[in-house]
């Protein structure tokens, strides 16, 4: 459905992006994942026909996007990492403008949209909140019902009940065959929604990965308190697992080891169900940990 086939642009200074190329296949829900200045929208640009890629093409449904642009963009949905509206527009108005562009006639799609993020349409949009705007954009994206949907960075702005409510639409349309690539910052949220995802660093894919693959490369780092030291000391010595001992706090706060987990959850849980343990904090890594963990790890792969 959507094939970005070494896509290459240098900017100005050098920074930009690499012989990148993956493809989405239809129905699935891609995730492209990367630190900030990795190059998630400029690839993005690409896709969406607004850039001219020094080398390489980016097809939707065999369409060249730069050179088919026009025919492109009828079957996509677009939210931009940030949105230019028109002064002086409400919410509704910059909806109606956007759906008589997309042809869109039915609205109660874009009713619904509206009643699941709760939002105000008739709020002028210079006095909207980020986090409103986004929701704005959202409906805009997915009103018209395209056939692949490219979101960057979808949730920036939403407070965490909203973001749950984005996930179940993304996952209502999926559900209905559309196609999705979008770019995050956030482990969860890609958790939920995406089939494979693509890391992208300095330019560069690192990696396309199915959804366990990446969840198998997190590490969850445990904080545990033992009641005693020398039952502390006994797991350190004898687990196995990786363990790092942090000072011991002698006021009667118990003996804390952070241990670090990857993957082998049932060796924690029978090593740590040995002794008697007052507390257990969990860190999980996040994604820009996983990132540099892998890049360090493995150079650049692919
Ligand atoms: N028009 C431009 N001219 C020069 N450099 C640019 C231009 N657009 C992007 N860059 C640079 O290219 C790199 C990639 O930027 P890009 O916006 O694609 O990153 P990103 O992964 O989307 O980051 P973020 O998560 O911060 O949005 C950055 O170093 C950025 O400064």
């Amino acid at each position: 459905m959507l094939n970005v086939e070494h896509l290459s642009k240098t900017f100005p200074g050098g920074k930009g992006i690499f012989d990148v190329s993956f493809s989405v296949k239809q129905g699935e829900v891609f995730g492209f994942l990367g630190p900030n200045g990795a190059g998630k929208s400029t690839t993005i640009r690409h896709i969406m026909g607004f850039m001219k890629p020094d080398k390489g093409t980016v097809t939707i449904n065999g369409l060249d996007t730069w050179r088919d642009q026009g025919k492109v963009q009828a079957l996509v949905g677009y939210l931009p990492g940030e949105i230019a509206f028109f002064d002086g527009m409400t919410g509704k108005s910059f909806l109606d403008f956007m759906g008589r562009m997309q042809g869109v006639k039915d609205l109660s799609k874009r009713n619904h949209l509206i009643d699941l993020l709760q939002f105000d349409v008739n709020t002028p949009i210079r006095k909207m909140s980020k986090g409103m705007k986004q929701k704005v954009g959202i409906v805009a994206a997915f009103m018209h019902e395209p056939q692949v949907i490219i979101l960057d960075e979808p949730t920036s702005g939403l407070d965490p009940l909203m973001q749950k409510v984005f996930i179940e639409i993304v996952l209502a349309e999926k559900e209905r065959g559309t196609t999705f690539l979008m770019s995050s910052h956030s482990f969860p949220e890609i958790e939920r929604t995406c089939d494979r995802a693509a890391i992208i660093k300095d330019g560069v894919i690192i990696a396309v990965k199915n959804i366990h693959e990446l969840q198998s490369m997190q590490r969850k780092l445990f904080e545990v308190t033992f009641e005693q030291e020398a039952e502390m000391q006994a797991f350190v010595n004898t687990s196995g697992l990786q363990t790092e001992t942090s000072a011991a706090s002698p006021d009667g706060g118990g003996y804390r080891v952070r241990v670090a987990v990857q993957g082998n959850y049932d060796r924690f849980v029978a090593e740590t169900a040995k002794y008697r343990v007052r507390n257990i904090d969990i860190f999980t890594q996040n994604l820009e940990d996983i990132f540099m963990n892998y890049y360090d790890r493995k150079g650049i792969v692919q």
